[in-house]
C-alpha cells in the first residue's frame, strides 16, 4: 500500500439494498455517500450524494436485477466524480457481515476460506449473510488485489460470559447447530459505548455503560468497562426490543401454537414474526415518526403500540441495571433513539429510584452532536449518541490494512 492510500469504501448490503459511504481516513472526510433500495424490483432506486464535490444528490431509477448489478452501478456512479475503484488512494473496501458466528472476534481481512466461513453461517443468519457475501464476491471481482476486510455485527458481542450468550436448552443439540446468543449491532455498539464514555470525560475501561440501539432493528446491550457482557438480540435479530417490524421477545410456544393450531408453515411464521410484527404488526406502521403523529391525535393502536414498544425497553433498562451492578451512562442512539424524545422520556419516566432521569428541556433540544439530556444532579447521566457504523467499519478497517 502506498502513502496516497488512505481512503475506505464501507458498504453495507441487506436483503434487499446497499449502503455505501467513502471515506478519507486521513482527516475524516466524507468524499461519497449512497443508498441503492428495492433491489430486485421493478422500483429500484440509487440515490449518491457527492459530498467531495459538494454536487447535487444524484437518482437513478428503474430495475436493478441483483446486488451484482446494485455494485456496478455503485462503482459507475463513484467513478463519475473521479473517485472510481480504480482509484490509487482507495486502501480497502470494508464490508459490514451481520453474522460472524462464535469465530469472527475481530475486523478480518478476507481470503476465499473467510467467504467459506461466513457461507457456512447462512442457516442462522439466512436474511443477512447471503447479501453480504454477494457484496464481498462482487467487490473482489471489480478489484482482486486490493485488499477487503470483513467487519462483524457479532464481533464486539463475543466478550459476553457463558451464562449470558448460552440459552438454558440441552447442550448437545445448542452446540451441534451453533444455537447461542450472538448479539447484532455491535459496531454501533462498540462505538456508542466509547463515545459515550468520552462525553463523560473518562477511559472506556472505567465506565459501564447501557446502550439502547434504536433504528428499524433494535437492540440493547450492557457494556462493562468498554466490554460487552450481554446484549438483547440472539441467534438472529429476532429477539429482544420491539422493532420497526420485528416482535422481539415472545414465549416461543407461540410458534408451536400458531404451527398447530392456525395452520401456518414455519415459513410463514418466521416472516409474521420478523417482518409483520414489531410496531407494524401492532399499529401498521414502523416509523416512530407516524406513530407519534397519530398518539397526538388520540390514536387508541398507535398508542398502545408506542406503550409496548416503552414496556419492552424499559424492562431491559432494568436488566441490563441488574447485570452490570453500576451504572454510569444509559444512552440512546440509531434513527429513533437520537430522534424520538418522547421515547427517551416514556423509557426513562419512573426510574428516579434508580438515579435515572431525563430533562424536558435538554430532552427536546434537537441536535447532530453526543450530548447530555439529564439533570446535573443525576447519579446516572443519560445521553444521546449519535451512531456512525460507516466509520467504525471504516476506522476497523483502515486500522487492519495500515497496520
Ligand atoms: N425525527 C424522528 N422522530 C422519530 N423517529 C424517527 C425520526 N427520524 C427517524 N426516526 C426513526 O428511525 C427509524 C430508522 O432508524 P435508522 O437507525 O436509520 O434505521 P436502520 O439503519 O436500521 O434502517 C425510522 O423507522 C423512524 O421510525
Ligand atoms: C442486525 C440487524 O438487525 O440489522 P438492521 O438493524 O440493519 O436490520
Ligand atoms: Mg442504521
Amino acid at each position: 500500500m502506498t502513502s496516497t492510500a488512505t481512503r475506505v469504501l464501507v458498504l453495507n448490503s441487506g436483503s434487499s439494498s446497499v449502503k455505501y459511504q467513502l471515506l478519507d481516513m486521513a482527516d475524516g472526510a466524507r468524499l461519497a455517500a449512497g443508498l441503492v433500495e428495492r433491489i430486485g424490483e421493478d422500483t429500484s432506486r440509487l440515490a449518491h450524494t457527492p459530498l467531495a464535490t459538494g454536487g447535487e444528490k444524484r437518482e437513478r431509477t428503474g430495475r436493478i436485477a441483483d446486488h451484482d448489478a446494485a455494485l456496478k452501478a455503485v462503482a459507475e456512479e463513484l467513478a463519475a466524480d473521479g473517485l472510481g475503484l480504480d482509484s490509487p488512494e482507495l486502501a480497502a473496501i470494508g464490508h459490514r457481515v451481520v453474522h460472524g458466528g462464535s469465530k469472527f472476534t475481530e475486523p478480518t481481512l478476507i481470503t476465499d476460506e473467510v467467504v467459506a466461513e461466513i457461507e457456512r453461517l447462512i442457516p442462522v443468519a439466512p436474511l443477512h449473510n447471503p447479501a453480504n457475501i454477494t457484496g464481498i464476491r462482487t467487490a473482489r471481482a471489480l478489484r482482486p488485489e486490493l485488499p477487503q476486510v470483513a467487519v462483524f455485527d457479532t464481533a464486539f458481542h463475543t466478550t459476553m460470559p457463558e451464562s449470558a450468550a448460552r440459552y438454558a436448552i440441552d447442550t448437545e443439540t445448542a452446540d451441534a447447530h451453533m444455537v447461542r446468543r450472538y448479539g447484532f449491532h455491535g459496531t454501533s455498539h462498540a462505538y456508542v459505548s466509547r463515545k459515550t464514555a468520552e462525553l463523560l470525560g473518562k477511559a472506556p475501561e472505567e465506565v459501564n455503560v447501557i446502550v439502547l440501539h434504536l433504528g428499524n432493528g433494535a437492540s440493547a446491550s450492557a457494556v462493562r468497562g468498554g466490554r460487552c457482557v450481554d446484549t438483547s438480540m440472539g441467534l438472529t435479530p429476532l429477539e429482544g426490543l420491539v422493532m420497526g417490524t420485528r416482535s422481539g421477545d415472545l414465549d416461543p410456544a407461540v410458534i408451536f401454537h400458531l404451527a398447530r393450531n392456525a395452520g401456518m408453515s414455519v415459513d410463514e411464521i418466521d416472516s409474521l414474526l420478523n417482518k409483520k410484527s414489531g410496531l407494524i404488526g401492532l399499529c401498521g406502521d414502523n416509523d416512530m415518526r407516524e406513530i407519534r403523529r397519530r398518539v397526538d391525535e388520540g390514536d387508541e393502536r398507535a398508542r398502545l403500540a408506542f406503550d409496548v414498544y416503552v414496556h419492552r425497553l424499559k424492562k431491559y433498562i432494568g436488566a441490563y441495571y441488574a447485570v452490570l451492578g453500576t451504572v454510569d451512562a444509559v444512552a440512546f442512539t440509531a434513527g429513533v433513539g437520537e430522534n424520538a424524545a418522547p421515547v427517551r422520556e416514556a423509557a426513562v419516566a419512573g426510574l428516579e429510584a434508580l438515579g435515572l432521569a431525563v430533562d424536558a428541556d435538554l430532552n427536546a433540544v434537537r441536535s447532530g452532536d453526543a450530548r447530555l439530556i439529564s439533570p446535573a444532579s443525576a447519579r446516572v447521566a443519560v445521553a444521546v449518541v449519535p451512531t456512525d457504523e460507516e466509520l467504525e467499519i471504516a476506522t476497523q478497517t483502515y486500522a487492519l490494512v495500515s497496520a
